[in-house]
């Protein structure tokens, strides 16, 4: 009998990946982290958990393409993050890759409508605003979050947990190839806490999407597939 086994490729590669801070030797570098290896399949819904200063963030940054590690290879989708310059970095950061911050205030741009701060990374790659299939597919999203018809509005006239779901249809908008968020329930209290990871587990579920969430809360990382627990800046 023929039997089929299906691999499912690695989204997010880290091979013993370290970062160091201040200068070698000084007697003041600090190991945020040390030797990481993983692999985060497509379509999984990953947690990052530790207690404060284990190097969650550190792990994210050097994963997301945000801060360059100090030795060691990352790859999203199998493209090696090192051998890109700057340029073809922040490319690969606006096309391929979806961000949701801790603070909302910090995730969406005050004087654009809500919409627009949607379908930003679609602009930014060069879609016309105007196009009748960009802004559509704002609306699609921001209808799947749960607030459609609240396009044409501001963002500072939303709730922090509205603001918080408006940023994952945002995230979600150039169909990443990698979500990342960090601490993206921070500030919410526990019922828009879990409309956002519902949002970012359905993007899981039902699109395939592959979701890397840093946290320091245990309801939160509990919607994830897998967690990865970091100590000392290594996995445990
Ligand atoms: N720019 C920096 N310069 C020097 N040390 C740093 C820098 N960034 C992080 N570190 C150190 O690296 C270690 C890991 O920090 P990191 O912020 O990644 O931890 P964390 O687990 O995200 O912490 P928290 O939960 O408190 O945000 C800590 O010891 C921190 O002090």
């Amino acid at each position: 009998m023929e039997t089929t086994t299906t691999v499912r490729a690695a989204a997010l590669e880290l091979e013993a990946v370290s970062r160091h801070h201040g200068r070698r030797g000084s007697g003041r570098e600090t190991v945020a982290l040390d030797a990481v290896s993983c692999a985060v399949p497509e379509g999984s819904f990953t947690a990052v958990v530790g207690p404060s200063g284990s190097g969650k963030s550190t792990f994210l940054q050097c994963a997301a393409g945000l801060d360059r590690p100090t030795s060691g290879t990352v790859r999203i989708a199998g493209t090696d993050l090192g051998r890109l310059s700057e340029a073809a970095l922040t490319r690969l950061r606006r096309d391929r890759i979806g961000f949701v911050f801790q603070s909302h205030a910090l995730n969406l741009v005050p004087s654009l409508s809500i919409v627009e701060n949607v379908v930003l990374p679609l602009v930014l790659a060069g879609a016309d605003p105007r196009g009748a299939g960009v802004l559509d597919r704002g609306r699609l999203l921001l209808d799947r979050v749960g607030l459609a018809g609240r396009g044409d509005d501001r963002p500072g006239t939303l709730s922090g947990g509205q603001q918080q779901r408006v940023a994952v249809a945002r995230a979600l908008v150039n169909h990443p190839d990698v979500l990342f968020a960090d601490e993206p329930t921070a500030s919410l209290d526990p019922e828009s806490a879990a409309l956002v990871l519902g949002l970012l587990r359905d993007a899981v579920r039902l699109d395939g999407r592959t979701v890397v969430m840093v946290t320091h809360d245990p309801v939160a990382a509990s919607w994830a597939d897998t967690v990865l627990t970091m100590d000392g800046g290594r996995l445990r």
